[in-house]
């Protein structure tokens, strides 16, 4: 059967769209999304999201790792989505929407979506590091030269190690540029080597970078573009308001035989 597909990219992190409101997409065929995610056996990307409809919400998301598990919340992936809600005119420039890790707000201002996450509790320390859950499972280092850093390593290093090697995490190398920006680079989980962007990865980030001192909002380049993080901190160290904001664009279409 042919099937249409629609590929977005949100800062570089770039996504299989499908429009699955008729539920007709295999969701439970892992090796078919992992085939259609490589970048030399198919159509290539770092993961995998279907479109349907819910009785509560304009629409759910469910997003699936480049090796054809489903994941959890991914914040490049539903800006991504919203942007193809609206092109199939299932919403207009606002949206309530389910993901993985709950129920979603978003809109469209122009150019960028801006995400509402959920509210973050619970951010561990170890050692210098900081590990939190943003929707899915961050492991965050500051670093002093992030550009020449061997993300994939030292990322692979941390993700495969006593603690995360069962269930895995992202891990995120993050520098501080200035007063209000970082650069961060990610090795995510479920692709299994480092991504040009990762949302829920660079919300991680900003919200340590809150605990560090830094003032909310925060500019956050990534190598696929900038982001804005903003978010407000309550005085027992939780965050809540948290808004990641940034493009996300239709890149091409085409059609599948499954
Ligand atoms: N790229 C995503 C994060 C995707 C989730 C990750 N691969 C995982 O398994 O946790 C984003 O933009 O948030």
């Amino acid at each position: 059967m042919a099937t249409s597909f629609y590929k977005y990219q949100g800062t570089g992190n770039d996504f299989v769209m499908i429009d699955n409101r008729k539920l007709t997409f295999p969701a439970d065929d892992e090796a078919l999304v992992k085939q259609l995610c490589d970048r030399r056996m198919g159509i290539g990307a770092d993961g995998l999201i279907l479109l349907q409809d819910h009785p509560d919400y304009d629409f759910e998301m469910v997003y699936f790792n480049a090796d054809g598990r489903l994941g959890s919340m991914c914040g490049n992936g539903a800006r991504c989505t919203v942007r193809f809600a609206k092109q199939l005119g299932v919403i207009e420039d606002v949206a309530c929407f389910l993901a993985a890790d709950g129920e979603h707000q978003a809109s469209i201002e122009r150019d960028e979506i801006h995400l509402k996450m959920n509210d973050v509790q619970g951010v561990e320390k170890i050692g210098e590091d900081y590990y939190l859950n943003t929707g899915s499972p961050h492991y965050i280092r500051f670093v002093d030269d992030v550009e020449n850093l061997d993300v994939y390593t030292e990322g692979r290093a941390i993700r495969y190690n006593d603690r995360f090697k069962a269930v895995g995490t992202n891990v995120n190398f993050v520098q501080r540029l200035g007063e209000n920006e970082i650069f961060v680079r990610t090795y995510e989980r479920g692709v299994e080597d480092e991504t040009l962007s990762c949302g829920t990865g660079v919300t991680a980030a900003a919200l340590v970078a809150g605990i560090k001192g830094m003032q909310s909002p925060l500019k956050v380049k990534v190598l696929g573009g900038e982001l804005q993080v903003a978010f407000e901190r309550n005085s027992d160290g939780s965050f809540k308001y948290i808004y990641l904001i940034g493009p996300a664009r239709l890149v091409f279409t085409g059609s599948i035989t499954i």
